[in-house]
């Protein structure tokens, strides 16, 4: 069978051998023909980065979700392995991708990778990971769905446009691995992937030239993410997945097996690699993730995040980490030329970014700790700046069991404790 042509160029240049499986790092013009496609929008955002392929396929990936071709709604997923019990800050930018697509009338899924965490994907790594036992990948899988849950219903409550959306749905691939035979498995799925293909990868490569080489378990990943793009194309009609850039090798794969067995054309979108200020990838294994769970990165600590980026930086994150609309974060921004000091941008992004992830509660929460530090707050006439202070008897709690409360400059509370 054919294989469309895959190239890989950046602005005219080439990267890669011709012939060789790649990706074509579109301009904004090349992204979409009709300049105001959901891609070209997201593109331009900067949340959008590869598309695969781009080429030679019966339908091309903008088309797809054009209203008026016959193709609406797609279904679209993202799969994020419970190697913790949380998401965290670089997840939430493929959230938001499925997000846009959601606002866009299609159907999304998220889904928790029970089975694939129990491997552990090699993609952007060098090392090993720790091998999880099932019960921990159990229970960080079910946080990982009650956080998608939640941020999907903060999302469908607190952000509606009155379009009419698409559906959002968490799955987790644990369900279809949990009944497969490995041998049934093996001869079915296995014989329709080449060795020389799965080697060449960029993953693949990387691991087996480090130290400790790599474990069977670790190549078979990809076989794995493969075969959950060829289930939710056959179940639900998927034809996209979304991951961060680190997935395109994993994608690249699950395309192949499915045009293989199918004829059908499916399609990947990779988002960009959020990075620390020295440019390490954000997440578990540099060390620096900064968590979406409550218990292990507060609200309050979670909207400072934000609040800290720097004037370089806060246009790009409006435009990645919020639905607000170009033009208006083109306003935030000329007011914050004015005004600098104010740090608008970056508080509205904390703000957005709070909301979406904690609820307006969460927000209100963050909020009243920024009081705290920046001054606003004193107890017994003491001004108090951290808001992780204990509440000292004798100091902030008089002997009488009386607190005197002050917030802003003109709300004074009595508070009278009961128990001390
Ligand atoms: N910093 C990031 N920026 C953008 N996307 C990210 C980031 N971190 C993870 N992702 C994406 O989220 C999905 C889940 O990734 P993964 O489980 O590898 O992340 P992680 O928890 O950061 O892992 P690691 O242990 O490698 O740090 C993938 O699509 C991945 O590309
Ligand atoms: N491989 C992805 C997670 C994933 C799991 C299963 C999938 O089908 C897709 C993606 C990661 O490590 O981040």
């Amino acid at each position: 069978m054919a294989a469309p042509m895959f190239r890989c160029f950046s602005r005219g240049r080439w990267f890669g051998s011709p012939g060789m499986s790649g990706v074509l790092f579109l301009g904004l013009r090349e992204a979409h023909s009709g300049a105001q496609g959901l891609l070209a929008v997201q593109k331009a955002r900067g949340l959008f980065k590869e598309f695969f392929p781009e080429r030679g396929t019966k339908i091309e990936l903008p088309e797809l979700f054009d209203r008026g071709t016959g193709n609406f709604p797609q279904t679209i997923y993202c799969g994020f392995d419970p190697t913790a019990d949380s998401l965290h800050v670089g997840h939430l930018l493929a959230l938001l991708g499925l997000f846009h697509f959601q606002r866009a009338g299609h159907n999304v899924i998220a889904l928790v990778g029970g089975a694939t965490a129990r491997l552990g994907d090699p993609s952007g790594r060098t090392k090993e990971r720790e091998a999880l036992g099932a019960e921990r990948v159990r229970s960080n899988a079910r946080a990982l769905r009650q956080g998608l849950e939640a941020m999907g219903a903060n999302h469908q409550q607190l952000f509606a446009d009155g379009r009419p959306w698409g559906s959002f749905t968490v799955l987790d691939n644990s369900a279809w691995y949990q009944k497969q035979h490995l041998v049934d498995f093996l001869s079915a799925v296995g014989g329709h992937f080449r060795m020389g293909t799965l080697l060449s990868r960029l993953s693949v490569q990387t691991r087996l030239r480090s130290p400790e080489g790599m474990s069977l378990a670790e190549f078979f990943y990809q076989v794995l993410q493969a075969y959950d793009f060829y289930y939710l194309f056959q179940h639900y009609g998927c034809r996209v997945q979304l991951g961060g850039s680190d997935q395109l090798g994993n994608i690249m794969s699950g395309y192949e097996f499915i045009h293989k067995l199918t004829g059908e054309d499916v399609f990947g979108i990779t988002v960009p690699l959020i990075t620390s200020t020295t440019g390490a990838k954000l997440g578990k294994s540099a060390g620096n993730a900064v968590w979406l769970n409550r218990d292990k990165t507060s609200p309050f600590e979670l909207y400072q995040f934000f609040v800290r980026q720097q004037d370089d930086l806060v246009e790009r994150y409006l435009k990645l980490f919020t639905f607000l609309p170009l033009p208006e974060i083109d306003h935030i921004m000329q007011l914050h030329e004015k005004e600098p000091e104010k740090r608008g941008p970056q508080k509205r992004l904390a703000a957005e970014v709070t909301k979406l992830v904690h609820g307006q509660e969460g927000l209100a929460s963050a909020k009243r700790y920024r009081m705290i530090t920046e001054g606003g707050v004193s107890i017994n006439h003491r001004q108090v700046t951290n808001p992780e202070s204990v509440l000292v008897v004798g100091q902030h709690i008089l002997k009488n069991g009386l607190s005197l409360l002050k917030i802003g400059k003109r709300n004074f509370y009595i508070i009278k404790w009961l128990q001390l």
